[in-house]
Formats: structure tokens, sequence, C-alpha cells
């Protein structure tokens, strides 16, 4: 951590990385944990329903020490984690900032199973929603909590236009349209320009937030949707959401 950077007297920045299964969450995590962990001390936070299979890559590629990753794993589905009980994760942040103080950052990311998860303020302080040009040109222009309201919204894997059809500008155009003006940033982990963005961006939210100047939004709650299970029951969690 640089001196430019140090925040004696608040806590680490939480910021949620959030998307639809896919769109590239942990390469997102994985790429800024390499470009700021010289800048930054930075913890991460890992939802899987069954496993720990996103720590287990982040692991795997080396990009903090082991011990700074952790998984939760949820159980249930992860967006109750992440936004309706958060409490799995609030003890899960608080324990990584506890061993590790002080920490700077802390990357929480999302199970995603749901173009319309998001997560709590009252578990992160700012959020990054992940699209990519995979899931459709069209994605963008569907609205929702996370790709209108989120605080950066990522459409990711911009390299892959040309070959799925997708025409990059007019998703871009169409995910600006659908956000009053807040941030879209086009991303390929392959582009180098565009990850530094990434980075830059998230430089600018640590030290408005370590001012004191960010206030964390909630981009509302997630919308009715249907899980692909058999059975058939009621959730213990107040949003509107079915099993059928
Ligand atoms: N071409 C290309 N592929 C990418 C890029 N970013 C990620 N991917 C690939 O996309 C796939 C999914 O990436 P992940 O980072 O695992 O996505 P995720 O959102 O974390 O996935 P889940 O945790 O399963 O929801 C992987 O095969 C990545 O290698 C990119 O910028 N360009």
């Amino acid at each position: 951590m640089t001196d430019e950077h140090k925040t004696e007297e608040t806590r680490a920045l939480r910021l949620g990385i959030a998307g639809p299964v896919g769109t590239g969450k942990s390469s997102v995590i994985a790429a800024l944990c390499r470009h700021l962990r010289d800048e930054f001390a930075i913890g991460v936070i890992t939802n899987d329903i069954y496993t720990d299979e996103d720590a287990r890559f982040l692991k795997s590629e080396g990009v903090l020490p082991e011990e700074r990753i952790r998984a939760v794993e949820t159980g249930a589905c992860p967006h109750t984690a992440i936004r309706d009980d958060v409490t799995m994760n609030l003890m899960a942040v608080e324990d990584m900032e506890r061993d590790f103080a002080p920490l700077d950052i802390v990357l929480v990311e999302s199970g995603g199973d749901n173009l319309t998860a998001t997560f709590s303020p009252a578990l992160v302080d700012a959020q990054i929603f992940v699209l990519d040009v995979a899931g459709g040109g069209d994605v963008a222009r569907k609205g929702g909590p996370g790709i209108g309201r989120a605080d950066l919204l990522v459409i990711n894997k911009i390299d892959l236009g040309e070959h799925v059809d997708v025409d990059v500008v007019q998703m871009v155009t169409d995910a600006e349209n659908a956000r009053d003006g807040a941030p879209v940033l086009p991303l390929s982990r392959k582009r180098p320009e565009t990850v530094e963005k990434l980075c830059d961006w998230v430089r600018q939210m640590h030290k408005t937030y370590a001012a004191g100047g960010h206030i964390p939004i909630d981009p509302g709650p997630m919308a009715p949707h249907h899980h692909p299970h058999a059975d058939s029951h009621e959730h213990g969690h107040p949003h509107s959401h079915s099993h059928d």
C-alpha cells in the first residue's frame, strides 16, 4: 500500500462483483488483484452454492497469498446471501478485515445465477455488474437493477464481439442509455488499456470512499425469477421468488 492510499480511520472498501454465470467475475477479480496488489492490501471473498471453485481458481492463478482468498459456500440461492440475509458474507468480510488488518479493499464475488442479482448496501460499499458480449448484444437493453444502477457496468470479453456477431459499440451505447450517464466500461483481458481503465475506476472509487465522499447506492431488489428445480417449496426470504 502506498501512503497515498493509506486510510487509518476507515475500514476497507467493500466492493461487490456481480453478474450472470460465466460473464467473467472471477477474471475481473484476478485482473484487479494482479494489477493493484502492490498498491493496495486486498482480500477476496467468493460465493458459490456448493463448492469453493471460484476461490480455488483465484488461488491457482496465484493472484494473492492463498489465505487472502476465502470462500463462502451459501448452500442455497447465492443471491440470497448477498442481498436478503448477508450474515454469512458479512462475517467472512469482517473476519478477513480483522485477520489481515489493515486491508484497503475487500472484493466480494457473487455466486451469480441470475441477471438481476445485486448486493445489499449492508454488505458492500460499491458494486460492479459484469455482462459479456457472448451473452448477446441485447442484454444491455433489458435493464434491471444491476445493469441500471450498479456503480459500474462492465461489458466484458469485447474481443469476442466479431465472433458472436455482436456490435460492441452499439451494446455499450445501449448500456449507457439504460444507466442515465452512470459509467459503462468495455473490457477485455486481451486489451491491457481496458484493464487499466478498470483499475483506474477502482483507484478513484477507493479514493472517494476513503475521503468519506462515497454514498452506497442500493440498485434495488431483484426481479421475480425461477430456478429449474423439480421441487416446489416456500422461500424463507422476502423477495418474490418461486421454484418450479
Ligand atoms: N475471450 C475472453 N474470455 C474471457 C474474458 N474474461 C473471461 N473470459 C473467459 O470466460 C470464462 C468465464 O470466466 P469466469 O471469470 O470464470 O466467469 P465467472 O463470471 O466468474 O463465472 P461463474 O463464477 O461460473 O459465474 C472463462 O473461460 C474465462 O477464461 C475476456 O476478456 N475475453
